[in-house]
């Protein structure tokens, strides 16, 4: 039976675990996925990739993709534009992949919105007490980062209760256990 392909928006709480598990898809299904890879005007970090982190582009060829209705969700931080182009998750969903695509709160109800058709997983803590402690054993955040998370990882739990926004809500409790009702939902046959 044929299974279904279309990208799946993983979101929830930062710190609760969802690079962790997107990651093990990368490494136990090679070349099966790929991570949406966003578009910013922002420009590259030391490191960055343009292709491979984001495609930087500058903000008047941004602001005409948003013209064009070119973006499935986009949003400001900082000064600087985000989004998810429509063409990038075409291009990789044409070469045969499960597109992948990390995003935020308003950015899934801008998805939702959109003409996309996806599937939604919401990845929530075991408790708000080891979202935090996860957090802080993840050693990137500042005392003010780590609560601006907090705060809005509340805001998070409760969108995640509004009935039918979500196909599948995983508690990311033990990894393997979370892994493995990740992997079932996206490897599901489709529905008849
Ligand atoms: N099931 C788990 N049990 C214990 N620790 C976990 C579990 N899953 C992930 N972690 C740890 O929690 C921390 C946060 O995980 P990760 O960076 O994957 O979160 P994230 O949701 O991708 O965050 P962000 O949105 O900020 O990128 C990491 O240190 C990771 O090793």
């Amino acid at each position: 039976m044929a299974t279904d392909r279309r990208p799946v928006v993983i979101s929830g709480p930062s710190g609760v675990g969802k690079g962790t598990l997107y990651n093990l898809l990368f490494e136990r299904h090679p070349d099966a996925f790929c991570l949406s890879v966003s578009h910013t005007t922002r420009g590259p970090r030391p490191g960055e990739e343009d292709g491979k982190h984001y495609h930087f582009v500058p903000m008047q060829d941004f602001e005409h993709l948003i013209a064009k209705d070119g973006f499935v969700e986009h949003a400001q931080f900082g000064g600087n534009r985000y989004g998810t182009s429509k063409m990038t998750i075409e291009e990789q969903t044409k070469k045969g992949r499960i597109v992948l695509l990390d995003i935020e709160m308003e950015g899934v109800k801008q998805i939702k919105n959109s003409s996309i058709a996806a599937r939604y997983v919401f990845i929530a803590p075991p408790s708000i007490e080891q979202l935090e402690k996860r957090l802080r054993g993840r050693g990137t955040e500042t005392e003010a980062s780590v609560q601006k998370r907090l705060a809005q990882a509340n805001k998070e739990l409760e969108y995640s209760q509004t009935l039918g926004v979500h196909d599948l809500i995983i508690v990311n409790d033990d990894l393997e256990t979370a892994y493995k009702q990740l992997d079932e939902f996206i490897h599901k046959p489709l529905e008849q």
